[in-house]
């Protein structure tokens, strides 16, 4: 018997097995990933949704703390097929209620049909359709989180690699993921780690070489301080930005942003770089997209499956920003060049 439920949009409640209780709501969003559970599962860009894996099994290499992207689970809830003991008690533990033994074909379907929905979940021995339901009702939609940057930012300012030989950057945290930090301390650079909500005088103390916006959840628009400091520091200093950060970059340069119908969450999306025509392989979790770049910014890389922009540049103004994830936890590889370009621009 049943003894958990997931409610979606239009109150059709599918039955499924509880492996943590509890209940919880969110946007319910999908990855193709089939490795790298540990690093979705602590990613700040899932803040607020209920991520549904694909893939059928979930958790047959373990729980290892050095390859969480955070020092906790983000998103509300769970959904696979299989979730290993491992899995589900991390989830239990952590207090994110999870389900499985449903068919999570039958979900991607109806978000690929549908888009991104409202999902609401009710899990353990007393969990009712009803309860299930009451959770869908209350449930927001992502780009209603107008203040999402508060629960996923640092409070204050740390900086990692003081005194380090390379530049110093100046890393907005708009729900970072860890490895960003790694993959600029990895090349020698300083970063200091700013509130999503820093102002120019707080960026400035610091006398940046770089300033880097990083991923994050929910709508770009409700990231208006990051734009601001993009604003002020366009042409006087180098500016990057992963995911997010390239869609608050286009933001704030005259460039619009609107949602997808159910974005791109995997680790195998093709982007191909327009000036060489190479393709490389990327780990992707977005679900808004550049929808005009603006004319500050050239489209240099698109997405192979669907055209979208996956990196806007300009040389003279000295931007790059990627729409996936070269820091490439959990892989592919291929784009960890970005950092070094990136860097390459702040020490010029
Ligand atoms: N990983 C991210 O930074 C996600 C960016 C944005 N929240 C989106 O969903 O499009």
């Amino acid at each position: 018997m049943a003894d958990a439920y997931v409610a979606l949009e239009g109150d059709r409640v599918i039955e499924a097995r509880a492996r943590a209780p509890g209940s919880t709501r969110g946007e319910v969003v999908f990855t193709t990933a089939y490795t790298g559970y540990e690093e979705s599962l602590t990613d700040p860009s899932y803040e607020e949704q209920i991520l549904t894996f694909s893939y059928p099994l979930i958790g047959n290499y373990g729980v290892r703390e050095e390859r969480f992207e955070d020092d906790r689970v983000h998103p509300r809830g769970v959904v696979a097929r299989e979730l290993t003991d491992d899995v589900a008690e991390w989830l239990d533990g952590e207090g994110v209620p999870a389900v499985d033994h449903l068919d999570t074909r039958d979900i991607v379907t109806e978000i690929r049909d549908e888009g991104a929905m409202k999902c609401g979940i009710a899990a353990g021995p007393d969990a009712t359709e009803q309860d299930a339901l009451d959770e869908l009702h209350q449930c927001k939609h992502m780009s209603d989180h107008v203040d999402i940057g508060s629960q996923v930012s640092v409070d204050s300012v740390e900086t990692y690699n003081e005194g380090g030989d390379g530049s110093t950057v100046a890393l907005v945290d708009c729900g970072a993921k860890g490895s960003i930090v790694d993959s600029l301390v990895e090349r020698d650079a300083t970063v200091h780690v700013f509130p999503y909500d820093a102002g120019e005088d707080d960026v400035a103390a610091v006398d940046p070489d770089l300033l880097f916006i990083s991923n994050g959840p929910g709508d770009p628009e409700n990231f208006g301080q990051a734009g601001d400091l993009v604003e002020t520091y366009v042409g006087e200093v180098p500016l990057a930005g992963i995911c997010l950060g390239q869609q608050v970059v286009a933001n704030a340069l005259g460039g619009e942003t609107e949602k997808m119908e159910f974005g791109h969450r995997g680790v195998n999306q093709p982007v191909r770089d327009l000036r060489t025509n190479q393709v490389v392989m990327t780990t992707q979790n977005h679900g808004y997209t550049v929808a005009d770049p603006g004319d500050k910014l050239d489209v240099t890389q698109v997405n192979v499956n669907d055209d979208t922009p996956e990196g806007l540049e300009n040389d003279e103004l000295r931007i790059i920003t990627r729409q996936y994830h070269p820091e490439a936890n959990p892989g592919p590889h291929d784009s960890l060049g970005f950092f070094d370009d990136v860097l390459g621009m702040a020490e010029e």
